[in-house]
Formats: C-alpha cells, structure tokens, sequence
C-alpha cells in the first residue's frame, strides 16, 4: 500500500498532463485575448458622395472607406456610379428648375446604396465645372439660378450637404492628378508621381511634377501639397474651351467664316450632312465674339473625311507662336519640360478606346493611319459597323482623335518617344480617374500632410509574435517542472 503511494508521488506524469492542460488553456486564451483585442473592426464603412456636373453630363459617385481607417492610404474606393439622364446642369440656364429635377433619380439610389444608419454623416459635394464656368462668364445670375435649384434638390436628403459650386481650372487639374497618384498609392509611398491629362468637353487639364519647375516662371500654375510627409510643387493648366466640344465649335466657326453657307469639313466623314444652327453653334462665349455679320439661320455641314487637312484646320484653333516664357504649350501658356509617366482619362479614354488606340506603344505615324482610314471611311459604313453607338459620338470620332492627337504632339509638346509614357485609361483598381476623388480627399482631410505613424510590427507580425512567446513560455515551464520532478525522482529515500 505505501509503497503504491510512494510510487504515485514519485510519478510526476498527472501533475504534467495538468500543467500541460492548464498551459494549453492559457496559450489559447492569451492568442484569443491578443488577436481580438487587435483584429481590426468588423467592416464598417463610412460614405461620401460627389456629383461631377460637367459640361456634358452630370454623374453622381459614391465613395466608401474603413470606418476606423480614415487617415489611410489607398482604402477611399468608388462603389457606385450613376449617370445622371440628359444633359449638364448648364444646359438648362432657361428652365433652372429641370437641372435640379435631374438629380433626382440618382440621389435616390444614393439613398438605398447608403446604408440608413449613415445617411446623416455622409458629406455630399457637388462640383460644377467648364460648362458652368462658361455659363457664368455669360450669364451669371442663370448660373446662380441652376445652383439655386441643384441645392434645393440636395437638401431634400437626408445627407451631410456641404454645397455646390464651380471649381476653378486650377482644382480640376490638381485634384485629377491626386486621384490619379492616391489610387496608383504612389503618394504614400513617396514614389515618383503621375501627370494627369483631363479632356473634358468644355475644358481640358494638363497637371504633372517637373523637376525642373520650382513654381517661380508662371505662379498661377503653380499648386503646392504637403502629402503624407512630401512636398510636391505641381504645375497644372486648365484650357477654357479646349475641351473637345467647344474646340468643335471652334473649328466649325472657323470653316463658317470662309464658307458660311455649307462647310466641307475634313473631319467628317464623307457623306456626312447636318443642317446647324448658328444659334446653337455661337452660343458659347467660346466662339460668341466670331460670329460672322449677316449669317444666314443655319449652314449645312458635310465631310471630306481627310484626315491631313483635319490636322490642319484643327492646328489653326491653336496659337503655338506667342510666348514670353522659357517654353510654352500653346495660346502663349508656360508650361516645363514634359516628365514621367502620364494617366489621360475621360474623353481621351473614350476616343482613343473607341479607335482601338489605347496602346500606347503603337508607333504616331500607325496611329495617324488608323485615325486617317477612319475618316475616310463613308458615312453610312460608319453607321452600319457600329450600329451600338451613339450617332452624335459615332460622327466626331474623326475629328476627336485629330484633336486628341494634335494637343498632345504639338500642343503640350509629346514626341515620340514621351508619347509611350502615356497611358489612356478609365479605371484604377475599381474607381473611376478623374477630379472628384481627390476633392473629396481634400475637402474630408482624409491624406494627411505627415505621414500617419505606424505601429512597430504589422498585425500579422504581431499575432505571430505572440504566439511564438507564449509557445516557448510554455516550453520553458514544460522542461522544468520535469527536469524539477526528475530531480525529485532520483533523490534517495529516507526511510
Ligand atoms: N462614350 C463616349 N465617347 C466619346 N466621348 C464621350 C463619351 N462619353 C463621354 N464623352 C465625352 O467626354 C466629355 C466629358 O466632358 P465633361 O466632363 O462633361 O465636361 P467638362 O469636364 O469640360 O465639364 C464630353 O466631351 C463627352 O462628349
Ligand atoms: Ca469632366
């Protein structure tokens, strides 16, 4: 009997298995306790909504992020994008009430998108641009008029609406070049930036970093950010009635001027026949101070479909002679030398897509072929090869990629060689390139002027950390507690 005993007191495996147990339920609990503690938050997502009111046409984007990571880069996505139906809220300066009505139906899908709980919150921001530009040079107090009745609209919501108002060329330039380089997370990172090219209908955006550009040739050119702990002096420049509507027009009262009956234009298809009223066509301060004395109610507009008269015409709504700077774009612009890579999005996208051109290493002199067969081809085949697209579109291709291909090479000077750094595109990772993101960005604070400190280890580095420490916390306790009952084992007996 004592001698069982004696043997159970020698043994120590029960009191090990039980310290073995014990240490197991602590690990576990330790690793548990560790990682929910730190894992981050179940997703929780906050909102923004911007409404781009272009010159053409207005879209409304809904933007989402990480409830508790604002101050990070690269997490604002777009998750939602609506078209809004019909025209830009410029077009309706005599009947002010409609731009307002048009807003409607996207709003409300905003609001079933947006989950109710973060409806109040959720800051809503409308920006105007090149289209409500020209109309307020025109007519200010029809523009005050759409603005009052967009705002009216907008505060039927139950959303943070913070106003509606016209960005400056400035701003549309600066803020396509942060959306650009946030998503491409090349802000955070410090890494070399993207230029960003805009074409726009009414205006069109040129924004990049020069090294050789300090700010000092041409001031209002110049934007300065302080951006995750870098300094960046951009240079931008927005061209009032360069976007690739109003340089139509531009180029229709050109031709109007020799020709004011019917014009023969080069970048129209053959075949191609529309009666236009000059009304319509002189109704934009763009070409207003050119319409010829005693025009007739309308002229007939036809095409040639010859894509080397295009160029020219179209070289003839562009200055490249006057500049009193080191260089110059064009219409006596400052702009520096050309660096780096460059995103071109909205109607560059469109075009150079639609013309299967947006492969950038296809050689200049291949891409004028492409674009010059395509004008050459009649009207009706046109029509026929692409029964899908809108008409309207369909006929200004021609002309379009002239113009694109013309502003790019000669206006802001890409040879060649610069031309492979251009990329056309629509998307990055999901969200659309363009000037609303990085407003709302700015106007939310979300890039912080430093960069955001960061935990010693990343979360997964710090679980695994964890675990490890513990695992041989308990290993130490596991060999000496039976290096202990060895040693209690082996002592000899008194008896
Ligand atoms: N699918 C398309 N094909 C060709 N052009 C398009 C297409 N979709 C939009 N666009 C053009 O893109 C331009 C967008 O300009 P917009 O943003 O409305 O004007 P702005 O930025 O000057 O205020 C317009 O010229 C419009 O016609
Ligand atoms: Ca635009």
């Amino acid at each position: 009997m004592s001698a069982q005993r004696e043997m159970k007191e020698k043994n120590p495996w029960p009191v090990t298995i039980i310290i073995i147990v014990i240490g197991v339920i602590v690990i576990v609990a330790l690793v548990t306790v560790a990682v929910l503690q730190n894992m981050p938050l179940s997703q929780k997502y906050k909102y923004g909504i911007v409404l781009d009111a272009g010159s053409s046409h207005t879209a409304l984007y809904i933007y989402e992020w990480p409830a508790e990571k604002d101050n990070n880069t690269g997490r604002v996505q777009q998750t939602h994008v609506c078209k809004v139906q019909g025209p830009g809220i410029s077009s309706y300066a005599s009947e002010p009430w409609k731009a307002g009505e048009s807003l409607m139906a996207c709003m409300q899908e905003a609001q079933q998108r947006v989950p109710g709980k973060r409806h109040l919150e959720t800051p809503l921001y409308l920006g105007a641009t090149a289209g409500m530009r020209l109309l307020n040079m025109e007519n200010s107090s029809a523009s005050d008029a759409v603005f009052r009745a967009v705002e009216r609209s907008l505060h039927t919501f139950p959303f943070n609406f913070q106003g509606a108002r016209i960005l400056s060329g400035q701003e549309e330039g600066a803020f396509g070049w942060v959306t650009v380089n946030y998503l491409a997370d090349r802000l955070e990172q410090g890494l070399e930036t993207t230029g960003a090219l805009d074409l726009g209908g009414a205006s069109t955006q040129i924004s990049f970093v020069s090294s050789n550009y300090d700010g000092s040739e041409s001031p209002s050119n110049s934007v300065t950010f302080r951006l995750y702990g870098n300094n960046y002096n951009l240079y931008t420049n927005s061209f009032l009635c360069y976007g690739k509507d109003q340089a139509m027009k531009l180029l229709l009262a050109q031709q109007t001027l020799l020709a004011p009956k019917t014009i023969v234009d080069p970048c129209f298809h053959p075949g191609y026949s529309e009666a236009v009223s000059y009304s319509g066509l002189y109704d934009s301060p763009c070409v207003s101070n050119r319409k010829p004395q005693g025009a007739p109610e309308a002229f007939n507009h036809t095409g040639s479909g010859n894509f080397l008269q295009c160029q020219d015409v179209v070289k003839s709504i562009f200055n490249f002679t006057y500049c009193k700077y080191s260089h110059c774009s064009f219409n006596g612009v400052f702009q520096p030398l050309l660096q780096g890579h460059f995103g071109a999005f909205s109607a560059y996208y469109f075009v150079m897509d639609f013309l299967n051109l947006t492969d950038t290493s296809i050689p200049l002199t291949k891409v004028k072929e492409v674009i010059s067969s395509y004008c050459a081809t009649p009207w009706d085949e046109v029509k026929r090869q692409h029964p899908g697209v809108k008409v309207k579109y369909l006929a200004e291709y021609c002309f379009a990629g002239a113009y694109i291909l013309t502003l790019l090479t000669e206006g802001y000077n890409f040879t060649s060689d610069s031309y492979t750094q251009i990329e056309f595109i629509k998307k990055i990772k999901g969200s659309d390139a363009g000037w609303t993101l990085g407003y709302m960005l700015n106007l939310t604070n979300m890039i912080p002027a430093e960069a955001p400190d960061s935990p010693p280890l990343p979360y997964a580095g710090y679980v695994s950390f964890v675990t490890v420490m513990a695992v041989l916390l308990f290993v130490l306790v596991i060999v000496s507690t039976r290096r202990f009952w060895l040693r209690c084992s082996k002592r000899p007996q008194i008896v």
